[in-house]
């Protein structure tokens, strides 16, 4: 007998990882974001890891539009290496002046060994693998941000006004930023139909694997999870 494909494969994917993006809005680090309590030590040196991380994020758009077989979807991707660059990194620039942390030191931050790790993983897939898995890797960094987004607006719309990071918050529950993460799910969508169980078993490992990272980078930011040794660059 067919088999009839009835949910869409995202549907999929957000029921599985679920309890893992629930855990991440809960997440005292972002809680503290949504109240505007959170000290804002812990959102310099957040600005600062999530520079360098998206530095490396960025790349993947780049491989994406060299996958790509099609113009539009290279052209989407180039969109979504812009915007990344310009719009998303711009609000980490403008945080890190008002705080007076110059351009130079959020670019020279050293990653974390979680947040090289989850960088390192994505551009493996990256490089070795399909235009699909690519996709499966950065649409939870995507989506995830999004939702978190919306759900602190809804929920802390009222007091956004005074809170100091009303820019951030604003910003991932924007119409502009949803846009992108509603894209990236309809491809994921479209390079998934009909395609055999082995295939989107695969793609469902690499969405929870860095769910699960989303999960680490907020836990390593609260505890500000440096390396262990650390040494002197020799001048
Ligand atoms: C770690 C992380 N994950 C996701 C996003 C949203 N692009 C971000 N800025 N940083």
């Amino acid at each position: 007998m067919e088999s009839i494909q009835t949910e869409r494969f995202t549907d999929r994917l957000y029921r599985n990882v679920e309890p893992i993006w629930s855990k991440n809005f809960h997440h005292s680090f972002v809680q503290g974001i949504g109240r505007g309590t959170l000290e804002r030590e812990l959102f310099s040196y957040y600005l600062k890891q999530d520079y360098v991380y998206l530095i490396e994020y960025s790349k993947l758009f780049a491989i994406g539009a060299q996958k790509a077989t099609s113009i539009e979807v290279m052209k989407q991707f180039s969109v979504l290496l812009h915007e990344t660059l310009h719009f998303e990194m711009d609000v980490h620039r403008s945080y890190a002046k008002s705080f007076g942390i110059s351009e130079e030191e959020l670019e020279q931050s050293e990653p974390t060994p979680i947040n090289l790790a989850y960088t390192n993983y994505m551009l493996n897939v990256a490089h070795n693998g399909t235009l699909a898995e690519l996709v499966s890797c950065l649409l939870p960094c995507a989506w995830d941000y999004w939702e978190i987004g919306k759900k602190l607006y809804s929920n802390y719309h009222n007091e956004l006004e005074t809170n100091p990071y009303k820019n951030w918050i604003k910003a991932y529950s924007s119409d502009e930023f949803g846009a992108l993460a509603k894209w990236l799910i309809q491809l994921m969508d479209e390079l998934t139909f009909e395609k055999p169980e082995r295939e989107l078993t695969i793609l469902e490992n690499h969405f929870q694997t860095t769910s699960r990272f989303e999960f680490l980078f907020w836990e390593m930011l609260l505890n500000q999870e440096e390396w262990p040794l650390q040494v002197q660059n020799m001048v």
